[in-house]
């Protein structure tokens, strides 16, 4: 059970920003977050998709992208020591092992412990190529490719935590299975659209805490990123009941939650949904994690 030795609960905080093409900018407002995060007793801070950058276009994209290995990484390494915190970095443009054929790159989540280390990645697996009347057009597959797995739920001081990213909130069968597999807190970094958003980001994010029974987790950009893109922001903590615990207000910035395992272990017990599925109508997500 994630309870610090005071008996406290964990405490998480859930960034807010305004990403730009600009790397170097994107990351003196995510650390600044973060340090605050750390100040204010946080042992886990989310940041959103995108949090390295957003670009004008995928020839731009694909230029500032960087492997995991590269500078940016790095000094999120750097900064995850000093504020001894862990860090959900969610949705890093990545230069895989494979840039140097396919040209492309990965929309890669990354868990940093509090000690700098890369304790897992996942690969976003739903691409978000769609064309909804009165936004601009999203066609993320004409940079990135789609991550080839699910990872298995990662224990944290916080909880066990399942990775997704963004457009992946629209398939339950993927937080079905990773609330299967262990997990207790989901993660959605993402960075919505404006006509998306008002109708689907809130009732979408508590439909996956109620129905697994999890905490919901997203980190969401917000406002003008360039003249042609803007994000709907709402970053939130969903609790297992499907309770809104936290959301950032207006612009960037952040809030906390603290994650209370035992009430969600109490409410499993009350509402054992999980115990009354059927798998014999609908099939049961059999293929394991990895
Ligand atoms: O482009 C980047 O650099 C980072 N990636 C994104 O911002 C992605 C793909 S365009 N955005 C989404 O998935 C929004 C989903 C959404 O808005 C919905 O599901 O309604």
């Amino acid at each position: 059970m994630a309870v610090s030795s005071s008996g406290e609960l964990p405490l998480v905080a859930v960034c807010q920003l305004t990403s730009t093409p600009d790397k170097q900018q994107n990351f003196k407002a995510c650390s600044e977050l973060v340090r605050e995060a750390a100040r204010l007793g946080a042992c886990l801070a989310f940041l959103p998709e995108a949090f390295d950058f957003i670009a004008r276009d995928p020839d731009e994209t694909l230029r500032l992208s960087e492997p995991l290995g590269g500078n940016l990484l790095g000094e999120y390494t750097q900064l995850a020591r000093e504020c001894g915190l862990w860090l959900s970095l969610g949705g890093f443009h990545e230069r895989g092992q494979d840039w140097a054929q396919t040209q492309k790159i990965y929309n890669c989540h990354v868990l940093l412990d509090n000690k700098g280390s890369i304790v897992a990645t996942y690969r976003k697996t739903h691409l978000c190529d769609v064309e909804i009347p009165g936004q601009e057009p999203m066609c993320e597959s004409s940079s990135t490719l789609p991550g080839p797995s699910l990872e298995p739920p990662i224990n944290t001081p916080a909880g066990k935590i399942g990775l997704a990213v963004c457009y992946d909130m629209r398939f339950p069968e993927l937080s079905l299975k990773l609330a299967q597999a262990g997990a207790e807190i989901l993660t959605y970094p993402s960075a919505f659209g404006f006509v998306t958003g008002p109708a689907h980001w809130e009732v979408l994010l508590r439909a996956r805490a109620i129905e697994t029974q999890c905490y919901v987790v997203a980190a969401a950009q917000c406002g003008r990123h360039h003249d042609k893109r803007a994000s709907y922001g709402h970053s939130m903590v969903v609790d297992p009941w499907g309770t809104v615990v936290a959301r950032c207000s207006e612009g960037p910035g952040l809030c906390l939650a603290q994650i209370d395992l035992r009430y969600l272990q109490q409410l499993r017990q009350h509402l054992p949904v999980s115990q009354h599925r059927r798998p014999d109508l609908y099939g049961n997500l059999s293929h394991p994690l990895s």
